[in-house]
């Protein structure tokens, strides 16, 4: 383990949040004990290089998978990636389908989210100031498009676009609450979405989501409804192609960011100094 390095240069541009079953990335990687003002992030943050990218990886979860959705410290995460220099950020994840067309393998790059979470810390600006943000498009544009194109390069077609709803969990849906998702027109059921799009925003980050549906949620599944094992299982099928996405698109990004992210917070008065 060693501290941040003290050079002028960024430790990392890009920063990967790895979910359930997305442990480790990269072989030849330094791990830095990174602490925030939120506490430590949820590991130690690997960073390596990838095509000549410098980037830094956390598994949301921590690598023995010990904190559930609402107690992973998504401040502390996104905190720790900003203080090592990451300014574009991607975030697999295992989401449920909420949609028949959508079946487990299925690869979403969503273009909303509905927040149905509730308790869990999700501003940097609490106290000394009021600041509001724009989120009505909460993920990056940009890295939005190249996530498209890198899955259509690899022949995994994504679905462009629809809503993951984010909800508190730890437990799955009920069917009711599943059909109504549904009903609503969202396509994609998560629990850890929010908020860490949002906390990225708040960082003037770019977030790109890769949604990869493991199981239909319980208003279209036949049976018993979705477990954890199923979760795990499917992932794991689909692990390795998810790893090369997160490589092809991490190879794709541009080195310079034109999307509106960067100035999330420009004209802002922040009652903090953002690392
Ligand atoms: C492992 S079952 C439910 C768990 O899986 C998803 O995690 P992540 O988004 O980090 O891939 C879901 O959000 C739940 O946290
Ligand atoms: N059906 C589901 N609901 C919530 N989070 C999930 N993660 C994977 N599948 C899920």
């Amino acid at each position: 383990m060693s501290q941040p390095p003290s050079t002028s240069q960024p430790a990392a541009e890009i920063g990967v949040i790895g979910g359930s079953g997305f442990y480790s990335f990269l072989d030849d990687i330094d791990e830095i004990e990174v602490d925030t003002p939120y506490g430590p992030p949820s590991d130690a943050v690997s960073v390596g290089e990838l095509a000549g990218r410098r980037v830094a990886f956390v598994p949301r979860h921590g690598r023995d998978h010990r904190f559930p959705p609402h107690k992973i410290p998504y401040r502390a995460n996104l905190w720790a990636l900003r203080s090592l220099g990451v300014r574009q950020v991607l975030a697999p994840s295992a989401v449920g389908s909420l949609t028949p067309e959508l079946g487990p393998g299925a690869l979403a790059i969503p273009d909303q989210l509905v927040d149905r979470t509730y308790g869990r810390p999700q501003t940097y600006y609490d106290d000394d100031a009021a600041i509001h943000l724009s989120f009505a498009d909460p993920y990056c544009p940009s890295g939005r498009q190249v996530a498209l194109a890198s899955a259509r390069e690899a022949q995994w077609s994504p679905a462009d676009g629809g809503t993951l709803v984010v909800i508190e969990g730890p437990r799955f849906s009920t069917r009711a609450e599943s059909q109504w998702y549904a009903a609503q027109g969202w396509t994609l059921v998560g629990m850890t979405g929010h908020p860490e799009a949002a906390l990225a925003r708040e960082l003037a980050l770019c977030y790109t989501p890769l949604c990869l549906v493991t199981d239909l949620d319980a208003g279209i599944e036949e049976g018993e409804g979705v477990t954890m094992e199923e979760v795990l299982r499917v992932f794991g099928e689909n692990v390795a192609r998810l790893r090369s996405l997160v490589a092809d698109v991490i190879k794709a990004l541009p080195a310079e960011r034109s999307c509106p992210c960067g100035q999330a917070l420009d004209g802002m008065k922040l009652p903090i100094v953002l690392p």
